[in-house]
């Protein structure tokens, strides 16, 4: 099975308290969906390759380790998934952007691609997928399984909260990838909606309904 990260840091508890709120407003919701991702890309990038290089200190030359950054994408899920895109660029500001557009059908729940572009060659890339909500897991376990059919094979999916349901699918779906998951919530709604969750991630971060 996959291998499942809940982060279990008091600030990452405490941003996701403050997403959590329905009084907290686009301005801060964004700003705390960045942040948020920065402190889980500081975990979820942990095995990020380095290489040595050749520095020259006011002592002496050295080799020193430095992020292999051209070797990572970012791939964010639209639309709410470009929220966390800045954070992770803050750590890895050389890190590819590509991007996978998918809704979830209001009636059905199921998603549908509507865009994919991926940067080249994926297949040598970590690839950080990062979507803030992962409910019924269609959207994450379809997102994963396009960069799988383009190629992609070291792949690590972020979401900030996650439904068990939504949890037990990517597993099940794609056992071989990392899972980082900033709060697992309690369930579903009878709209596939997180309880307790933060509502709508995509119309929080964007003010729109
Ligand atoms: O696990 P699932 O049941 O698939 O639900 C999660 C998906 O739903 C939301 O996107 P939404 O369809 O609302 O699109 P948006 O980001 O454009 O708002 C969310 O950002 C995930 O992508
Ligand atoms: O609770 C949920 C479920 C899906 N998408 C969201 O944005 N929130
Ligand atoms: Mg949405």
């Amino acid at each position: 099975m996959s291998n499942v990260t809940i982060m279990n840091h008091p600030l990452i508890k405490h941003k996701i308290s403050m997403l959590r709120n329905e009084n907290t407003g686009t301005n801060e919701f964004r700003t705390l969906v960045e942040e948020i991702a920065m402190l889980m890309g500081y975990e979820a990038l942990r095995d990020l390759p380095t290489e040595d290089v050749e520095i020259k200190t006011p002592i002496e030359t050295c080799k020193s380790p430095m992020i292999a950054g051209k070797k990572m994408a970012v791939v964010p899920i639209l639309r709410a998934g470009l929220g966390m895109v800045s954070g992770i660029l803050a750590l890895v500001p050389s890190a590819k952007v590509g991007h996978i557009g998918l809704y979830r059908d209001p009636e059905t729940h199921e998603p549908h691609e509507y865009y994919c572009k991926l940067p080249d060659p994926i297949e040598q890339r970590t690839i950080l997928v990062v979507d803030p909500m992962l409910a019924t897991g269609g959207s994450g376990s379809e997102a994963v399984s396009f960069i799988k059919q383009h190629g992609g094979k070291n792949i690590k999916f972020m979401c900030i909260i996650a439904a068990p349901e939504g949890l037990e699918r990517l597993q099940k779906d794609h056992p071989d990838i990392q899972i980082y998951v900033g709060q697992l919530d309690r369930c579903l709604n009878e709209n596939a909606y997180i309880c307790p969750g933060l509502g709508d991630a995509g119309d929080r971060i964007f003010g729109t309904k």
